[in-house]
């Protein structure tokens, strides 16, 4: 398994960029640089990516995120900072290391699906392996195995255009997952994609990596999508992460405005779960019915309107978290509840 650690990362487009990194660390606004024609597309971002750890780097058009996973995988070089891949800097790797590094460790699945028209669905998800120099057998099992886990058994022999969207899409996803690498990047994987085979996508992600543990980075400008996918998500502004922390981190103590204003449709009652509003000393009625923690808000609601109890929040081994009042469920609805101590 695979970790990435991104520390103190900067891209400038424009003349002199080292000189605007300097000009940066001391406190200058990326805004007065726009004059004399730069760009600081990616500012001071630092983060890890756990083994097995989805990551969502979230943000509007415009805000960094495509050029910080283009660093990430190598395809860009960054002015400034490095990046790690199992505490290897692949940031100063010679071209020729650095592809190694990425065949071995890394797969991207892009926006546009990337298939080649004229090959067939086996041959585009064998690609990536192809690419490496696997022999031709071991390309056709391990690219058969990886259509089979996105569910495309039985499509090897069809053609791109005779796929829907989401379908193309499987494919994009095959091909990385052929290749066996630890790492995943993707970038808008899943925007092009009409909303509901988008959500179809999102829990095929999420039942995959349930099963497999990759480490993925993910890119959205999709707050809702970011939340359904990321163990953590970095909110990016005008090349600064603003904020990294859970969806229900993000919900309840927005870092800034510009989140706050983000997180102002999201649907709470499918990001809060039950441990995040339990309270941890209120002493749980006898016979209290145990709900796990994981539970969303959502859900509570039928749970509670049978009887006049709170329910005691347990974790995944049935140890008691807190209780939870229907109260509490309202106040978190209605963004009353105490953000003091979440
Ligand atoms: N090669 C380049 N030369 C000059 N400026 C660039 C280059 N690539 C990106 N930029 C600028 O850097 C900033 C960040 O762009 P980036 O594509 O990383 O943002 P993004 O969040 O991925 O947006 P989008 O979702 O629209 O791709 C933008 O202002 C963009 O115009």
């Amino acid at each position: 398994m695979s970790s990435v650690r991104v520390e103190r990362l900067y891209k400038i487009f424009g003349p002199q960029p080292a000189e605007k990194v300097r000009l940066l660390k001391q406190g200058s606004d990326p805004a007065d640089l726009v004059a004399g024609g730069t760009t600081a597309a990616v500012v001071d971002a630092t983060f890890t990516v756990a083994e097995g750890e989805t990551f969502v780097v979230m943000g509007l058009s415009g805000s960094g995120k495509s050029t910080l996973i283009r660093m990430v995988n190598g395809l860009l070089a960054p002015t400034d900072g490095a990046v790690f891949v199992d505490d290897v800097d692949v940031t100063h790797m010679s071209t020729r290391e650095l592809r190694t590094v990425r065949q071995q460790k890394m797969s991207m699945v892009f926006q546009h699906f990337a298939l080649f028209p004229h090959r067939t669905v086996l041959d585009n998800a064998g690609y990536g392996l192809r690419v490496r120099g696997t022999d031709e057998r071991e390309i056709i099992e391990r690219a058969g195995e990886a259509l089979r886990l996105v569910g495309l058994q039985g499509w090897e022999q069809r053609y791109p255009q005779q796929l829907s969207g989401g379908m193309r899409q499987r494919v994009g996803l095959a091909r990385a997952l052929a290749t066996g690498t630890d790492v995943l990047l993707m970038d808008e994987a899943f925007s092009a994609l009409d909303p509901l085979i988008k959500r179809e996508m999102q829990d095929q992600l999420l039942e995959l990596n349930a099963q497999l543990a990759k480490t993925i980075i993910f890119i959205t400008h999709d707050l809702n999508e970011a939340m359904r996918l990321g163990d953590r998500i970095a909110v990016m502004r005008a090349g600064r992460i603003v904020q990294i922390g859970t969806a229900e981190d993000i919900l309840r103590a927005p870092a800034d405005d510009y989140v706050a204003e983000f997180v102002q449709d999201v649907d709470r009652s499918r990001v809060l779960t039950a441990a995040a509003i339990a309270d941890r000393d209120a002493t749980p009625a006898d016979g209290a019915v145990p709900v796990p923690g994981s539970t969303p808000l959502k859900d509570l609601f039928a749970l509670m309107s049978d009887r006049a109890e709170p329910l005691l929040v347990v974790d995944e081994r049935q140890r008691p978290l807190g209780v939870v009042t229907p109260a509490a469920v309202f106040a978190a609805l209605s963004h009353r509840e105490e953000t003091s101590d979440a």
